[in-house]
């Protein structure tokens, strides 16, 4: 059984009075296996946060279903922009999936020590950089220890040295605490890096235009040629 089984029979925006409406999917269908790491690569404005928003139970303004293989699935999800909360600490923000009181405190504390965050447990937000802002929302994102983790771009707009330690962080929360990824990228490397699944979109409507399983070792991933092999194989549909 699928850990997620999406099959978005139509979703599409409607118009207002600033822009058209738009049909963004009509029969579509992607089953995600337990543990899988899927990147979906695509255009901008294609659709992709879209289909996240629809796995994530957060936009039900659409025709399908989706349905996970275990009874009330814990979801994480990370966003493009690590969307924290201003006015609550570091601490809090991650706390903030969690049961109030103390051992909720304690789980985000030690989340924070996960991804090096420690000593910025009590500061605010405004004072991190977007890096550190990152690891926080992916603090968050596993705090809830999720059997699906939804993420879009997580790491865009780092520098190069910056996204490939977030990377790295990643590869070993998900060692701690396997669960199944859906992960969003406009860069062919960092899919080729971290998934074990690509998935090209395109559209609109969307439909998959390849579906190619990685089995790499993680000597392969770190390889440069043998990631612009599969780069490559990937052909021309993927940007990055
Ligand atoms: N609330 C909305 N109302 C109307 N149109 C929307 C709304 N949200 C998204 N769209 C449109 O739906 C399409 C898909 O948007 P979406 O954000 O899912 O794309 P995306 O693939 O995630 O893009 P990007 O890679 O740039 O983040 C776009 O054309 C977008 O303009």
């Amino acid at each position: 059984m699928s850990a997620v089984a999406i099959d978005i029979a139509e979703k599409r925006f409607r118009a207002t009075a600033g822009g058209p409406g738009r049909e963004v999917f009509r029969g579509f269908r992607l089953d995600v296996g337990a543990g899988e790491f899927v990147a979906l690569l695509g255009e901008s404005g294609l659709g992709k946060t879209t289909l996240l928003n629809i796995v994530a139970g957060l936009d039900r303004d659409y025709r399908g279903s989706v349905r996970f293989g275990t009874v009330s699935p814990r979801l994480g999800y990370a966003f493009q922009n690590p969307r924290l909360l201003p006015w609550r600490t570091v601490l809090e923000n991650v706390a903030l999936p969690l049961p109030p009181g103390e051992e909720g405190r304690r789980r985000a504390r030690a989340m924070l020590g996960e991804v090096g965050l420690a000593d910025l447990a009590d500061a605010y937000p405004e004072r991190l950089s977007l890096g550190q802002q990152r690891r926080v929302a992916l603090a968050r994102a596993f705090a809830i220890e999720p059997d699906v983790l939804l993420m879009d771009e997580p790491f865009v707009s780092l520098d190069e040295a910056g996204a490939a330690r977030l990377r790295d962080l990643l590869r070993r929360l998900l060692a701690g605490r396997p669960a199944t990824v859906l992960f969003v990228t406009h860069d062919r490397r960092e899919a080729v890096e971290l998934a074990n699944r690509i998935v090209v979109l395109e559209g609109a409507p969307v439909r998959i235009v390849r579906d190619l399983p990685l089995a790499l070792t993680s000597a392969e991933r770190a390889s440069s040629a043998r990631i612009d092999e599969v780069r490559r194989a990937l052909g021309a549909q993927a940007q990055g």
